[in-house]
């Protein structure tokens, strides 16, 4: 019913030169196989989406981005808008990561805002929420998560379930090689679907998927992958290499 979703972020890595080798190499592996069951995205820096938009013509892999403004355009230097993005087909939007909210300053209501404006605009946005180790240990996880998700679906009343995607990224298990256990996360993902159906209504959160993130490798995707409401993947560091990423996304199912 929820269509997998593999999705590499590969955050501020691979120039162009990089990009090319690393296509060549991943849509080799990819495109030996019909991969009906499951949907696969790459997110490059803002620079190459060009790029990468006419590498990923007539294959299956979506492009994605890495953040994006509320507006259509205006005075906001360094900011891309979601108009600049549907012109280059990107159809999934990270936002709120936990590298935007902890190193950038992003707020609750800044990602609300960005949110809203990128489903607005017929983007798919993917909204990151995750706890830090001390909110963890001081058993504060839960409540973090429903400030985060609550505040940022904040503007979208009335959905389409298959066009919002939610991603459970630990901030503790991001980059550091110890990712939340299948049954940490399950338990999480649990949770949000719980409060995805507070704000809409059971059918409609049984629909929209939830990623988990942090320190994902081809050796424990499996069984990440196993829990019941676990319907994808948001993989930083496995992503830049093309056969790791491959042997996350062409799992069996
Ligand atoms: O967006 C991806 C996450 O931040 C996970 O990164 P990681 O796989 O390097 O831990």
């Amino acid at each position: 019913m929820r269509k997998a979703l593999f999705l590499g972020n590969w955050k501020m890595h691979h120039t162009i030169l990089e990009t090319k080798s690393y296509f060549e190499k991943f849509l080799r592996l990819l495109l030996k196989h019909n991969f009906s069951d499951r949907t696969v995205g790459i997110a490059p820096p803002f620079t190459s989406l060009f790029y990468v938009h006419s590498l990923l013509k007539e294959t299956p892999v979506k492009l994605c981005a890495q953040n994006a403004h509320f507006e259509e355009k205006g005075p906001f230097t360094g900011e891309i808008s979601p108009l600049m993005l549907k012109e280059l087909e990107v159809e999934y939007v990270i936002l709120g990561h936990s590298e935007r909210r902890h190193l950038f300053g992003e707020g609750d209501e800044l990602i609300q805002r960005r949110v809203e404006g990128v489903y607005r605009a017929g983007l798919v946005p993917i909204l990151c929420v995750g706890e830090t180790l001390n909110e963890r240990k001081e058993g504060k996880t839960f409540e973090r998560v429903e400030t985060q998700l609550k505040k940022g679906l904040a503007g979208l009343k009335e959905i389409n379930p298959e066009r919002i995607v939610i991603a459970y990224e630990p901030v503790w298990a991001i980059g550091t090689g110890v990712n939340a256990t299948p049954s940490q996360a399950e338990e999480v993902h649990n949770f949000i679907r719980g409060l995805l159906e507070e704000l809409y209504d059971e059918e409609r959160a049984k629909r929209i998927r939830i990623l988990y993130g942090g320190s994902v490798t081809p050796e424990n995707v499996n069984e990440l992958m196993r829990e019941p409401n676990i319907d994808g993947v948001l993989v930083g560091g496995a992503s830049l290499d093309p056969e790791k990423f491959f042997k996350i996304c062409s799992i069996n199912l």
